[in-house]
Parts: structure tokens; C-alpha cells; sequence
């Protein structure tokens, strides 16, 4: 891509980076027509769209080599790498492909099968050799392994059932008699027991709240359309719930997640059937993505006539299996022919083929500028960098390339179409949303460290947040952004819910932050990342009317000492200074708030007397040296960086953390009391004394760093709910009764960002709740 970048000549290139959309179809046709002519440009396409090149098929004999690989690690007892093995196999194994007269792809299904039942993953297993079977329904093998796996599970009828469809496929002697013995062992234990395990279904399934609220599209001068609530609306109610138009899977989780439904993948992912890239939680998340696929009747249904007809028709029922209705037009399918180019092309672009791809198998005549008016996205293009401009030229027609080669989309290969596809990239850029799962990560790899010593039960919880996917979402993009939002978004597999997390008063709008937030960066940060990352000047409340999170999150300590005011530098001072003329005396302010103090001398409300100058002490005027104050700051920070590494290393001494207390102290004099590197060194102590066991002292730190974020967020705000987790781990590991407390605020929180979903998002609300109640019982 970049040796096409630097061959363009320079006058196209400027006449590119200084387009307007109206220019579009000019600049498009200029460089489509110098790429006609462009050897190394028809090279590119063809080395990723040209099935000849495809480098993502399928493969017989990479996946027979995966497989006895896998047979050798199962044979040493690895069970793990079997497990990979297999997979992996599976991922390249064509359908059609056979092994030893069985089908490949039962055959692996099997082996791995086995695998999983070795690793006690009995419902893994169970689903495994039903797919084997679903391909190969006289496999023996399958079910008598399908029996052993509903024997593990509880299921005893059906391990019955299985084991005496087993018996009858089964041709040799030995076979059959290890069946007989298999299933007297069962009937043995039915005896015993008959209770049968009922199998928890998916929890997201039996959460079917709807919004009930509606929601009014207005036009602003300042921000374009938005979302405005017709009535008040009170904090936790769900406002919005939608399917994505299009979503992609982010290349870092492709080996991690489901590739249709983003959820975290199962040990017997099921891959596409016809590349060897997506991989899916379930068949029905790879039907939706990948389209149904005929069904294979094998010849030997025949078998089935010789099976009594209770069994015949549970026979049936299971090799039939579930026929998935497809809700949408299935977004890879045009992307699976086993060449590379949604592999290799960024995220975002592949996700812009999805849209198109769809608009072309609905609409196939259709003129596509009327299909991207009818998408009535909102779009950057003309505030993008000369690069970028660039950039999204380039990959409107090697993707529209791709897009001919890979479905014979009829395209005609113009500036207009180029334009459009521009246009597309552009809405992309403004109107995805990041989709993003809850990670748990504690403490418990680092317990080795501390061996025996009762430090060891002692961990601390904390949560992640991991970007998984891009999606775009048609109406929940018509939320604006604000850096103070009243409403929240996340995601159940596909589905994005939005919920408020404030009174929302009727007429008022409806913002969610895009990233930023007041409290997370001061103002000139948020500013600047608005603007790379979505092209606006944020007109919203946080940037334009005083707050104290943006005065104190990164402000100096008053070089006096005994003083508690605030001192700023020059880019702090600027940007408060154009909030002034929003600052009215603050009626609805506490007059004793610190903000209120702050904000009434950078007014200059106070009798004009304060000369707002970076460096100087806003409360007593003293001047501090920013230079080497910085100098300090910088190097106390290395203390602290070498805690946190050694927190992750687990190399913890006890020098590591002097040096850091140490620091700490000079942090605290140098910084403003609310600055938040103060409140992130207090953090990575509390974290180091809890692995050292010394829980009091962690419980010190950890509360002087939420003491510090109360100040920079909203107290109700999720940050809080996450900080307050890291202390309640300590109190529950302290069995201090305050941890009551902390359970009942992390659950008005979450309850309040997620609704009902609280749980689902945040598995370990149950675990919190358990504990509360063993303090109850305790007391
Ligand atoms: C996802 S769209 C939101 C809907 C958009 N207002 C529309 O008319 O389609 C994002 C765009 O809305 C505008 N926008 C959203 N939040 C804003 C804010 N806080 N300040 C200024 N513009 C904003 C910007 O133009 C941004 O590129």
C-alpha cells in the first residue's frame, strides 16, 4: 500500500489532499485512471483477490498434518496442545476431504471430542460429537463418545440412548462389547440415582427488556441531530436496543473470540466452512455469518431403518439438528472464497466491504449514491488530514476491487462509485462504535510468589475493559458525544443496549462519551483526540462550562506548603479561561466546594485581584518553578513505573516498594492533593502491599486513591464502582465488615450503568452478593 502511496504524482496527490466531498468524483476518476495504467497496482489486487494467490482456503494436507500432530500430543497425555492441534485442523479441513474412508472433518470433530472429555469438558464434547454425527450419522465412534459425554453430564436416558445407537453401528465384536459394559455401568447408576443435570441455557437469551421510552430526533446548531427524551427519564432505564448494520471482529481477538457474536470462543469453536479464517462460538453464529450451507444427506440414513423407531427418531433428531433461521444477509460470506484480501485489509475498510456488500445483495440494480443518502450517516471527509484523504482514495479502489473478484459485484468502476465508497469510509469513521467485553483480571497468577505465607489467599479484583470489534449501529449513532454523558452503551453479544445513568430531564439530550470523560483526561486531551479520532470540536457541557476535575486533574501543589491552592501551567490556564464567560456565580455550586472556590478566582469574580498566571499559586499567588518541578515529578515517576512493572513480574521486593513510598512522598508535595498520578501511585501501592499480605496498609492506599477519584469523577460514576471492587476484594480478604458497605455501592452502580444486565456483564456482582450475605449470616 505504501509503494502505491508514493508512486502517485505529486500534483494528484496535493489536488487529493485538498478535496472537498463536492470533489470527490474528480479526484476519484484521476487516480482510478492512473492506477488502470499502474503495473504494481493491478499486482496488488491480484495478489489479494486472485483465488490463484489465496492464501486463507482450505487444505487437506495441512489439516492431516495438524491432526497427527495432534494424535502425537494426545498419545504423550498433552491434552492442550491436542486440543490446538485439532482445532487448527479443523480450521483447514475441506468438507468434502476424507481420512481413512471416514470424513475429515467428523473424524477431527471426534478426536477432539475425546480430547475435551479427557479435560472434563463434557458439554464441549457433547456438542462436538453431535457435529461429527450431523456429517457422519453410522460413525460408531461418535455415539459412543456422545454417550460417555451425557453419562458425565447426568443425562442418562440419553447416554442409553446413544450407547444402544452405538452398538448397533458398531461391526466388530470388541466394540460391541465394550459398549454392553459401558452401558451397564449407566443402568447401574440409574438405579442409584435419576436425577438428570438440567443444563443452564444462555442467561443473555432470558433478558429481553425493551425500551420504553421514546426518544425525539432534534437538529442543534452545534452539533447536528441528536437524541432528545420527550418526558424525564430516571437514572438505570434503557433507552435504546439495536442490531448492528454491519460489525467486524478486530484482528487482535480473531484467535479469541467468536467472529459473529464477539463473545469469548469455547474450546470447540466451530470454523468457517469454507476459509480458514472466522471461527464462531456455535454452528448457529457461523450460519449467520457464513450463510446456510446444503445439508449433506449422507447415503447411510439407511441405517436408520434397522434401528427400533423410539430410537430411529431420536437418531433423526439428532443428526437433523436445529435448522437456524439466518436474520440477516450473512456479512462474510462474501468475504470467504479462501483469498486474503479481509484479512489482510484494516478493520475498518473490511467492515465499509460488509456495508457495501450488503447494499449489493439487497439492491443489486440500485444506483449506490442513492444507497448512501438512504444511509444518512453524518461524515468527516472534508476535515480529514491530506494523509488520510489519501489514504481513503487508495483503498476505495483496491476494495472495490476486491469486492468484483471475490462476488462479481457489478460494479461500475468510476469516479462516482469510488466517491461513494469514499463517503461510506468516511461515515465509518465518525459513526462506529467500539465494541468492548469485561475482562476479570486479579491477582492469582501472583501467588506463587508468595508460596505458603497467608498473603497468598489475599488478591485484589480488577477489570478490564477489552476492545473486541467495530460496528455500526443506524440509530445509535445519532447519539451525540459528551465528555459529562448522561448515558451509557455496551453491548450483549451483537446487541448495543443504552441506558441512562442520570435524571435526564424532558427535552434535554441524550450523550454518551466516545472515549473521553471529564475526570478520565483534563480538557485539552479530550479536545485533541475528538478531533484525530472523529474529526468535531466537542461543543459539549465539560469543555464548555467549569468543572474541578479539568482544574485539578494534572495541577501542581502551591510551592508553599502550608497552602492547599492550586497552581497551573499555560495550557491549563488557556483553555479554563475560554470556559469563563460560562461561569455565572454558580447558584447550584456548594459556595464551600473547592470548584467554587477555583472557579470564582479564575473568574476573577473575587474582587479582580488574582492574576491567573501559569505557575502561580491560584489561592496565595506564590510562584512555583514548573520546570523543575517536572524534573522531580518525572523522576519519582520512575519509582513507580518499576512498582507497577514489578506487580506484572511478580517480582515484588521489598526495596521496590520503599523506593515507591518514597516517591509517593514527593508526588504529594509537588502535586496538586487531587491530581490523579498521586491517585494511580496510591493504586499500584495498594496492589503491591496486597500481594505482600500487609492488607491494612493496602486498604490505606487504596482508599486514599478512591478518596482522590470521588473528587475527579462523578461519585456515581462506573470508574468509582471499579476502584471501590479493588478495596472490597481487600475488606472481604480482611473479613472487615465495611466491605458490606462497598458490596452495596458497587451494586447500585452497576445496577444503574447495566439495568438487569449487571450481572451478565459483571459476573462477579454474584460473588460480591454471596459475600454480603455470609457477613449477614456472620453477624
Ligand atoms: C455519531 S455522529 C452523531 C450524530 C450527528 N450529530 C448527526 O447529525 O448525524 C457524530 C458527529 O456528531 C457531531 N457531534 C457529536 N457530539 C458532538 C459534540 N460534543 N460536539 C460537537 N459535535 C458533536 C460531530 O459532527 C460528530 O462527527
Amino acid at each position: 500500500m505504501e509503494s502505491l502511496k508514493t508512486a502517485i504524482p505529486e500534483r494528484l496527490r496535493r489536488m487529493i489532499g485538498e478535496s472537498t466531498t463536492d470533489d470527490l468524483p474528480v479526484t476519484c476518476s484521476s487516480l482510478h485512471h492512473f492506477f488502470l495504467h499502474f503495473e504494481p497496482f493491478h499486482q496488488l489486487v491480484s495478489d489479494l483477490a486472485d483465488p490463484k494467490n489465496a492464501l486463507c482456503g482450505k487444505s487437506e494436507s495441512a489439516a492431516l498434518e495438524s491432526k497427527q500432530l495432534g494424535n502425537q500430543y494426545f498419545l504423550k497425555g498433552d491434552y492442550m496442545k491436542a486440543l490446538n492441534c485439532y482445532t487448527k485442523a479443523l480450521r483447514v479441513a475441506p468438507l468434502e476431504a476424507s481420512d481413512l474412508e471416514k470424513n475429515l472433518v467428523a473424524t477431527l470433530y471426534i478426536n477432539r471430542a475425546t480430547v475435551l472429555h479427557k479435560l472434563d469438558l463434557s458439554i464441549e464434547c457433547l456438542r462436538d460429537c453431535t457435529r461429527a454425527l450431523q456429517m457422519c450419522p453410522s460413525y460408531a465412534k461418535a455415539w459412543y463418545r456422545r454417550g460417555k459425554a451425557n453419562a458425565s453430564l447426568g443425562n442418562n436416558k440419553d447416554a442409553i440412548c446413544d450407547l444402544n445407537v452405538a452398538k448397533s453401528m458398531e461391526s466388530s465384536l470388541g466394540g460391541k462389547k465394550q459398549i454392553e459394559s459401558e452401558l451397564k455401568n449407566i443402568l447401574d447408576q440409574c438405579e442409584r440415582t435419576s436425577s438428570v443435570v438440567q443444563h443452564k441455557k444462555n442467561s443473555l437469551d432470558t433478558i429481553g427488556e425493551m425500551p420504553q421510552i421514546k426518544l425525539q430526533l432534534v437538529t442543534m446548531p452545534d452539533k447536528g441531530r441528536g437524541m432528545v427524551s420527550t418526558c424525564d427519564i430516571s437514572p438505570s432505564s434503557l433507552v435504546h436496543r439495536e442490531e448492528p448494520y454491519a460489525m467486524i471482529i478486530l484482528k487482535q481477538c480473531r484467535e479469541t473470540h467468536c467472529h459473529y457474536c464477539l463473545n469469548d470462543l469455547p474450546a470447540d469453536s466451530v470454523p468457517c466452512r469454507s476459509c480458514s479464517i472466522p471461527q464462531y462460538c456455535s454452528q448457529q453464529c457461523q450460519i449467520q455469518a457464513g450463510g446456510q450451507v446444503p445439508k449433506i444427506y449422507p447415503d447411510d440414513h439407511g441405517l436408520l431403518k434397522n434401528l427400533p423407531s423410539d430410537l430411529g427418531k431420536y437418531v433423526a433428531e439428532i443428526i437433523l439438528g436445529n435448522d437456524f433461521e439466518i436474520e440477516d444477509i450473512p456479512e462474510h460470506k462474501h468475504e470467504c472464497q479462501g483469498v486474503h484480501w479481509s484479512a489482510v485489509l484494516p478493520s475498518e475498510i473490511v467492515l465499509a466491504g460488509r456495508v457495501l456488500a450488503k447494499f449489493l445483495q439487497k439492491n443489486a440494480c440500485e444506483d449506490i449514491t442513492n444507497f448512501v443518502k438512504s444511509l444518512e450517516l453524518s461524515h468527516c471527509y472534508t476535515q480529514l488530514p491530506s494523509d488520510s484523504k489519501l489514504e481513503l482514495h487508495i483503498y476505495a479502489i483496491v476494495l472495490l476491487y476486491c469486492l468484483q473478484h471475490s462476488d462479481g459485484s457489478v460494479f461500475s468502476m468510476d469516479g462516482v462509485s469510488v466517491s461513494q465508497v469514499i463517503i461510506i469510509f468516511s461515515q465509518i469513521k465518525v459513526n462506529c462504535m467500539t465494541v468492548v467485553r469485561m475482562r476479570s483480571i486479579d491477582a492469582h497468577g501472583l501467588q506463587d510468589q508468595f508460596g505458603d505465607s497467608p498473603s497468598s489467599t489475599y488478591l485484589t479484583s480488577n477489570v478490564e475493559q477489552v476492545r473486541v470489534g467495530k460496528a455500526i449501529y443506524k440509530y445509535g449513532s445519532l447519539f451525540n458525544h459528551s465528555c459529562q454523558p448522561n448515558i451509557h452503551a455496551y453491548f450483549l453479544s451483537r446487541t448495543l443496549c443504552i441506558r441512562t445513568t442520570k435524571v435526564v430531564a424532558a427535552g434535554c439530550q441524550l450523550e454518551l462519551s466516545y472515549g473521553p470523560q471529564v475526570g478520565l483526561w483534563e480538557c485539552k486531551d479530550r479536545h485533541t483526540f475528538l478531533k484525530d479520532e472523529y474529526a468535531f470540536q466537542c461543543q459539549c457541557s465539560g469543555c464548555s462550562e467549569f468543572n474541578l476535575s479539568d482544574i485539578v486533574l494534572n495541577a501542581f501543589h502551591c510551592v508553599n506548603l502550608n497552602c492547599s491552592g492550586t497552581v497551573l501551567e499555560s495550557s491549563v490556564v488557556d483553555r479554563e479561561k475560554l470556559k469563563i464567560k460560562h461561569f455565572s456565580g454558580a447558584d447550584q455550586v456548594d459556595k464551600s466546594d473547592d470548584i467554587y472556590q477555583v472557579c470564582v478566582r479564575l473568574s476573577n469574580q473575587n474582587g479582580g485581584s488574582i492574576h491567573i498566571q501559569p505557575g502561580c499559586c491560584l489561592k496565595c499567588g506564590s510562584y512555583r518553578d514548573l520546570e523543575s518541578t517536572r524534573a522531580v515529578i518525572d523522576k519519582a515517576w520512575i519509582c513507580i513505573k518499576r512498582l507497577q512493572d514489578s506487580i506484572i513480574s511478580k517480582e515484588i521486593s521489598n526495596t521496590t516498594i520503599s523506593d515507591a513510598l518514597e516517591s509517593l512522598c514527593l508526588l504529594r508535595s509537588n502535586l496538586h492533593a487531587y491530581n490523579k498520578r498521586i491517585a494511580e501511585a496510591e493504586d499500584s501501592l495498594a496492589q503491591a502491599f496486597c500481594i505482600a499480605g500487609k492488607l491494612q496498609l493496602a486498604m490505606d492506599h487504596s482508599k486514599a486513591s478512591l478518596l482522590i477519584l470521588e473528587k475527579l469523577y462523578d461519585p456515581d460514576d462506573i470508574v468509582i464502582a471499579h476502584e471501590i471492587v479493588k478495596l472490597c476484594s481487600i475488606q472481604i480478604s480482611m473479613g472487615d465488615k465495611t466491605a458490606l458497605d462497598s458490596i452495596s455501592r458497587i451494586c447500585d452502580i452497576f445496577s444503574r450503568y447495566y439495568g438487569p444486565h449487571a450481572h451478565v456483564v459483571f459476573p462477579y456482582l454474584q460473588y460480591l452478593r454471596k459475600e454480603a450475605e455470609n457477613f449477614l449470616v456472620k453477624a
